[in-house]
């Protein structure tokens, strides 16, 4: 997606940690058209496979799932990372951990929204370890719906957590690939696949 590979040359900050800083369009301030044209993609790829939901984990994973969800007119999902009274007991558990914050994060799901007649697209800003996308896959399982593919804004090649999520036997689809990022190089960056 190239207004997306173009904001990242823009905005992209490398930090310590092997962190690229995009708060300029992903964590922090969102850009209206790149925003709109991540769910015009997403919904592009994914529609054929006929999803009836679009699953993220809250914070940043919730900007592109939902233009994504309205695109496909299906309803999203998102994981909350802590369990408010209002969800029923019961709900789907699992956890991961934040690269940004550090630590264990927790995913909680509840089955009033996700169950076994929902076949399921997740969405996420990043692909790293692919940590987070594999604690999602445990919600969709432990629900009972199907997962039929993994989207992600930015995919960090060099992390390889797409070979890690291959035996999930899905279709897994980014926007834009950061092949790698160092003070010589800068952020070296190319459309998704
Ligand atoms: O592939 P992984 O190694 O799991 O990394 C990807 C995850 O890391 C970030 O979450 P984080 O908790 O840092 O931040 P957020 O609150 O902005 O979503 C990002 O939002 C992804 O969910
Ligand atoms: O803002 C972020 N930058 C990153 O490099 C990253 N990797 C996983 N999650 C991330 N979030």
């Amino acid at each position: 997606m190239q207004s997306l590979v173009d904001a990242i040359r823009e905005h992209g900050i490398i930090l310590p940690g092997g962190i690229l800083k995009v708060d300029g369009l992903v964590n922090h301030q969102l850009l209206p058209t790149v925003t709109r044209d991540m769910g015009r993609q997403f919904a592009e790829y994914f529609r054929p496979l006929a999803p009836t939901k679009v699953l993220t984990i809250e914070v940043s994973g919730i900007a592109p799932a939902i233009v994504t969800a309205i695109e496909l007119n299906v309803p999203m999902v998102y994981a909350r990372k802590k369990r408010p009274i209002t969800m029923k007991d019961g709900a789907f558990h699992a956890q991961s951990v934040s690269r940004t914050k550090g630590g264990m994060v927790d995913l909680y799901v509840s089955g009033e929204y996700l169950g076994p007649g929902d076949r399921v697209v997740v969405i996420d800003d990043f692909l790293a370890s692919g940590g987070t996308l594999l604690a999602l896959n445990s919600i969709v399982t432990q629900s009972g719906a199907t997962l039929l593919g993994l989207g992600c804004v930015i995919e960090k090649q060099f992390e390889g957590g797409r070979e890690k999520l291959s035996h999930l036997g899905v279709p897994i689809h980014t926007l834009a690939n950061i092949v790698r990022m160092n003070e010589q190089d800068g952020v070296v960056v190319e459309a998704g696949h």
